[in-house]
């Protein structure tokens, strides 16, 4: 398994965010995180990220452990929360900034992923100015612009319309089947459902069940 979370919990002051979760994942898969609001899937995604520490625990990714062996994961990309963007360049300047890091992919790369997105490189347009949908698209494309092999999005399509969110679904099954580990959260059940090989439900930051789409389908279908 490509990560695992082993009796994971999160405090923050008195308050028990996340108690004791135990997952397995593996490559390849697209998982689907649900539950009501505040039960804990922003966290999780937090935690897996890197960005924030366990209280209790621990996350092994590709056998390392985080906060021990790796302070972040080797190859992720994250939409998690409102993406940060520098508000006065434009999206392009930004994707070219944020790829100036890791220096893997080349202008063609990001021109293509922003076309996919349906975002005009060319747009001299700064973020500021964008709107919540175009905003979120630009941070989509920055979780997937460099081809990571664990993705973490997080209701990546509530401001989307429903041909963007079409793309993104098709565009999830392509890194999908290159072989990288999707975890994602969203309130439309249907579309979850749609993506996920396997659906992982919490409440009040536990994992209470977890089940796989698919076999739901075929037993409706019998
Ligand atoms: N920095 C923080 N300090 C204290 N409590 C926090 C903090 N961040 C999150 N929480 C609490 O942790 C719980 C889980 O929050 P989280 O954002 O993970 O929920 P969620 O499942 O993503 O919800 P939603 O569906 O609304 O996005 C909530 O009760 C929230 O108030």
């Amino acid at each position: 398994m490509y990560l695992e979370l082993k009796n994971v919990s999160k405090k923050i002051g008195k308050a028990d965010i996340i108690k004791n979760v135990n997952l397995s994942m593996e490559k390849g898969h697209i998982y689907g995180l649900w539950g009501k609001n505040g039960c804990g899937k922003t966290m999780l995604m937090r935690l897996i990220s890197g960005l924030v520490f366990l209280s209790d625990g621990e996350i092994l990714i590709g056998g390392e452990s985080l906060g021990k062996d790796i302070s972040f994961p080797r190859s992720i990309g994250a939409l998690i929360e409102s993406p940060g963007f520098i508000s006065g360049y434009s999206g392009f300047k930004n994707l070219k900034v944020l790829a100036s890091i890791q220096n893997k992919i080349s202008d063609e790369e990001i021109d293509i992923i922003m076309k996919t997105l349906g975002l005009n490189p060319q747009d001299k347009k700064r973020v500021k100015k964008y709107s919540l949908g175009m905003r979120q698209k630009l941070g989509i494309a920055a979780a997937l612009m460099e081809q990571p092999d664990l993705i973490l999005l997080d209701e990546p399509t509530n401001a989307l319309d429903e041909h963007s969110t079409k793309i993104l679904k098709e565009l999830l099954f392509e890194h999908k089947k290159r072989g990288a580990l999707i975890i994602i959260s969203c309130h439309i059940r249907e579309d979850l459902e749609f993506l996920s090989d396997e659906i992982f439900c919490m409440q009040e930051g536990k994992m209470i069940s977890h089940y796989i789409p698919s076999e739901l389908r075929k037993e409706v279908e019998l």
